[in-house]
């Protein structure tokens, strides 16, 4: 590979030996006969290599040039030339950074060899620097953290990515025991677990807590390092940032449905997931929740989610029957049992056989019911009314309350063992004003119902009803916002439900805190009877003028002209 080349020395014969060797090798070559010369043309030109006489300016002056031209250069190749070869000066040239050392006679071959090797040698040097420089590029620019350790498990490189991690560069050297990063290292464990088995180790999804008060999840790929002959040389570890991923992932997990039940809200999700784990567990499930929270929808969801699902959902309402009724229809009854028993009748116990029987408003049964159905949960068979041969049953049993069971159970009108026989797994369901952001989507999911029920398009609620239910405190929960929707929908002339649609009704409930609110008194300031002249008498114009709805103008209206 030809190469340019600087010849330093103040013998003439010598100059010209080597350049013309070196030019008929394909080099370029200058010369220079001085110290002050030669650094003028270092000046100028980063040499691949450089002769240089030990004895320039007839002294020592070649050993000065030689410092001075590796500071300047010191890329190039140095090359010492001396008529007077000694051990002493030979050293002290390599010590300075000369390459090699060249004694005088020397012969054409000799030149052109020693130029080939050091011309080779820079080469690869240059090539190291280079592929160092994009490494640390590559190190810098990426975003995963990279840790890197010899054996020793001492630490060895890391990028700027690594500093996140809360490693920092004065630990460089240092032991992985040692250092603290203020977390739990599990990334040093990976390393070290890697450094000992010389096996990858990975870790999935982890928390790290690096600097910052940022908990981050990360993944860790450690692998083992290896010298050219195959030797170990320590292990490598890549700290991938997937929190976003994770974000994103778990966002789509979310659901808003799940079965029957409609809602993206946390303790939604936490919901959807106690069903799913509760979905084949045989014990009782109480299901506890305000009236209209959807405890019903739960129960199904946990029957539907089962092995069971194949077989009958039996649900009952116990307060909806008179005591004897209820006593018939959950146990059944035998002919003659009672007045008015002409047959046999299966109860919705056998019904439910195989399957789940949903016992809703539990808290309502009378004690004589409670103790009969605590027999029934403890000894799983049941008695039919009118008769004392006892049947098998294989059923789940979900009961429901909206009552406030231990309430009751401190008052002595229920059970405690029955309580606490229900009570083996509880669900609860929130009240609607604790999940306001599933408004919307539960908006969505009626207004779509009752546009299939009455034939018609709702698409969607006017912004100030939007707000009207947000700020709504919803005692009646998601039954009250489902009877609300459809009397709207009832009432609407157009697809967006405004709040002429609604009943006055919700406006009066307490925890109405909305425009309707402010709605109920017209402002000093507003002047109805001016705004209508701007409108040219049309009230519904006028409303829309000063942002309020148009039954909310009449009101005003009224309220203005009473004497
Ligand atoms: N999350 C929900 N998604 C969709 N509809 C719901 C939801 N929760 C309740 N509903 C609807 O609201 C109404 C009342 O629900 P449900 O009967 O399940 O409530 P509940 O808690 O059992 O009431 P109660 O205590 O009065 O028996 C039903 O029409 C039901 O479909």
């Amino acid at each position: 590979m030809p190469g340019r080349i600087l010849i330093v020395d103040d013998e003439i014969p010598v100059t010209r030996l080597i350049s013309t060797v070196l030019g008929n090798d394909g080099h370029q070559t200058d010369v220079a006969h001085s110290c002050h010369d030669a650094l003028t043309l270092i000046g100028q030109y980063p040499y691949d290599v450089i002769f240089i006489d030990i004895k320039l300016d007839r002294d020592q002056g070649g050993l000065a040039l030689l410092k001075t031209a590796t500071a300047i250069t010191p890329t190039s190749r140095v090359i010492m030339m001396t008529g007077y070869p000694d051990v002493a000066t030979a050293t002290e040239a390599v010590r300075y950074g000369a390459f090699d050392y060249l004694c005088k006679p020397f012969d054409s071959l000799q030149i052109s060899s020693i130029t080939r090797h050091a011309i080779e040698n820079r080469r690869l040097q240059l090539e190291r620097e280079q592929f160092r420089a994009n490494l640390e590029a590559i190190n810098r620019s990426i975003s995963d953290a990279i840790i890197m350790v010899d054996q020793r498990l001492q630490l060895q490189h890391l990028n700027d990515a690594a500093l996140q991690c809360g490693y920092n560069p004065a630990q460089l050297g240092q032991p992985l025991d040692q250092l603290s990063t203020g977390c739990l290292g599990s990334c040093r464990m990976a390393l070290a677990e890697t450094v000992r088995t010389g096996q990858r180790h990975e870790l999935k999804r982890i928390e790290c807590r690096g600097t910052g008060n940022r908990t981050r999840i990360v993944s860790v790929i450690a692998t083992p390092t290896t010298s050219e002959d195959g030797a170990r040389t320590g292990a490598v570890a890549v700290i991938r940032d997937e929190t976003r991923l994770d974000d994103l992932e778990r966002q789509l997990q979310q659901r808003s449905r799940f079965h029957t039940i409609i809602g993206h809200a946390p303790v939604m999700q936490q919901l959807y997931t106690r069903i799913e784990a509760l979905a084949d567990v045989t014990s009782t499930v109480l299901i506890c929740g305000e009236s209209g929270t959807g405890k019903e929808l739960v129960a199904q969801a946990l029957h539907e989610c089962g092995a069971r699902k194949q077989k009958p959902f039996i649900k009952l309402n116990c307060s909806a029957l008179p005591e004897g009724l209820l006593e018939s229809e959950l146990f059944g009854h035998v002919r003659g049992a009672f007045t008015g028993a002409i047959k046999d009748k299966m109860g919705r116990f056998q019904k439910a056989h195989g399957g789940t029987i949903f016992l809703d408003e539990i808290g309502d049964i009378s004690p004589s019911l409670q103790i009969r159905l605590l027999r029934v949960l403890q000894e799983r068979e049941i008695e039919r009314v009118g008769d004392t041969t006892p049947i098998k049953i294989d059923v789940r049993v979900i009961a429901a309350t909206h009552r406030n069971l231990p309430e009751k159970v401190r008052r002595g009108e229920f059970r405690q063992d029955l309580y606490y026989r229900l009570n083996v797994v509880r669900l609860e369901v929130p009240p609607l004003r604790e999940r306001l952001e599933d408004l919307p989507l539960l908006v969505e999911h009626f207004l779509h119902k009752f546009s299939h029920k009455f034939n018609r398009t709702f698409s969607s609620l006017s912004e100030d009803v939007l707000s009207a239910l947000r700020n709504h405190s919803w005692p009646g929960n998601i039954r009250e916002l489902e009877h609300l929707i459809e009397h709207a929908c009832i009432l609407s002339h157009s697809s967006i439900i405004t709040s002429d649609d609604l009943p006055t009704e919700f406006f009066n409930t307490i925890g109405h805190r909305t425009e309707t609110s402010h709605a109920q008194q017209p402002h000093a300031t507003v002047d109805l009877q001016e705004t209508l002249r701007r409108t040219q008498g049309n009230r519904t114009e006028a409303a829309k003028l000063l942002g309020i709805s148009r039954r909310t103008f009449y009101r005003w209206l009224e309220q203005q002209t009473e004497p």
